[in-house]
């Protein structure tokens, strides 16, 4: 992967600018571009919603369903961007496959890379049946009656999930009988882009779990320590690193990320999520970019998982990744209606080694992330406390 040319950097807003889409503006999107705009990137921003996150930080923005492939030709003909950066999976990725082919658009880390990851059944059946990787027992069905029958066929418990989804919604976990029909109608609602085909996995036991943050970048294949997370209903709430592993597990993990990462190729920073129980490690799924677990590296690392990707992005080297020391983020969420407010922003930051983010989201409607705490301690038991401190403190109030 060696790549002898040097990089030139223009100037942003001139004919000379590097001029970066992202394709979605969360708070992942939003400190992707925080450290595009460091290196003199022009940063434009796209989401569903205006006044996204990353929208707030970027040159110019637009507005679009990214789920309409004529919306979705018509901003990248018009942007003519040296690079398109996927933030979420819910886009039209078979426009991004035809824009690649046909006039040579580059996507990050590649367009298959996005097509595959953003629905399950593309990522899952290349891990397990092309690549052999290990994962739970799965099925894929798309009526009710072919739900109720993988259930039977895989076994209490199971998890069901839409295959167009993220954050835990439309998933849940069958443990009875009497669960059954409501997940299916949960996975119905609840999924990015409506109805449709679910997943339907076997639980797996696991230990613990994991986020291997994988560099793909001009000289090779890099590795963040692994990072062990806690799910609630299948969304992340705290994150910590190192997570402890034993040397098995660790080599494990790193050869199921680097034989995933491998296969869908390109440059950026992936995060792959495993289960592990003793040395036995089980692939689940990867992100072709920066990850919600991954908030931790703002706090843990010299450079954090989204200058990572910057870096990796545009063709600059890694040669090192610098850990700070033990560390941990704790999701902050509101429920309700209506713009947030946050109090007691100083309580939140008093003790030493803290950090926070506020995302700055225009509005809740229903659950919604809106902010994440950062600590590093002395250990991960230490820093995690401190995380779930300064998250305890911030007051919400939706108005
Ligand atoms: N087969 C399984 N066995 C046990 N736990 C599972 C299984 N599948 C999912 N989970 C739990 O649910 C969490 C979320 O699942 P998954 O990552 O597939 O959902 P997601 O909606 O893609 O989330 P995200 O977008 O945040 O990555 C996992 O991190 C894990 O804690
Ligand atoms: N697990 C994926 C993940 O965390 N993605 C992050 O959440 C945003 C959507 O948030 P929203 O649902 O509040 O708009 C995405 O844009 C991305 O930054
Ligand atoms: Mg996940």
């Amino acid at each position: 992967m060696t790549d002898p040319r040097p990089v030139t950097l223009g100037t942003p807003l001139s004919p000379s600018a590097r001029r970066v889409l992202m394709l979605g503006s969360g708070e992942l999107g939003k400190e992707v571009a925080i450290e595009l705009q460091r290196l003199g990137v022009e940063v434009i921003a796209a989401d569903r919603y205006d006044n996204a996150p990353a929208m707030q930080v970027a040159h110019r923005c637009h507005t679009l369903n990214m789920l309409d492939p004529a919306a979705l030709r018509d901003l990248i003909t018009h942007e003519k961007p040296d690079l398109v950066v996927p933030e979420i999976e819910a886009i039209h990725t078979q426009t991004l496959v035809e824009l690649e082919t046909e006039k040579g658009l580059r996507v990050i880390p590649t367009a298959r890379a996005a097509r595959l990851t953003m629905d399950r059944e593309g990522i899952r059946r290349l891990a397990a049946e092309t690549l052999g990787l290990p994962t739970s027992p799965y099925r894929f069905v798309d009526t009710r009656e072919e739900y109720r029958a993988a259930v039977a066929a895989i076994g209490l418990p199971c998890v069901v999930k839409p295959v167009m989804s993220s954050s835990g919604k439309g998933q849940s976990t069958v443990r009875s009988d009497a669960d059954i029909d409501a997940a299916w109608d949960y996975a119905q609602s609840g999924g990015r882009a409506g109805q449709g085909r679910c997943i339907v996995e076997g639980f797996i036991r696991f230990d613990y779990e994991i986020t291997l943050l994988t560099v793909r970048h001009r000289d090779g294949t890099s590795y963040c320590d692994p990072i062990g997370h806690l799910q609630v209903d299948g969304d992340y709430r705290e994150s910590w690193m190192p997570q402890p592993m034993s040397d098995a597990a660790l080599r494990e993990s790193q050869r199921i990320a680097k034989t995933v990462t491998d296969n869908l190729g390109g440059r950026g920073l992936f995060g792959v999520e495993l289960f592990v129980q003793g040395d036995q490690v089980w692939f689940s799924e990867v992100s072709p970019r920066p990850h919600d677990t991954g908030l931790v590296t703002l706090i843990s690392q010299e450079l954090s998982e989204f200058a990572l990707h910057a870096r990796a992005i545009l063709g600059l080297p890694i040669p090192n990744i610098a850990s700070l020391g033990p560390s941990a983020s704790c999701a902050v969420l509101a429920t309700g209606y209506g713009v947030p407010r946050f109090g007691n922003v100083d309580g939140a930051l008093v003790e030493p080694d803290t950090a926070l983010r506020l995302f700055g989201k225009p509005k809740v409607e229903g659950h919604r992330r809106i902010a994440v705490t950062l600590a590093r301690d002395i250990n991960v038991d230490a820093a995690r406390a401190k995380a779930r401190r300064a998250a305890a403190a911030l007051t919400v109030e939706l108005e």
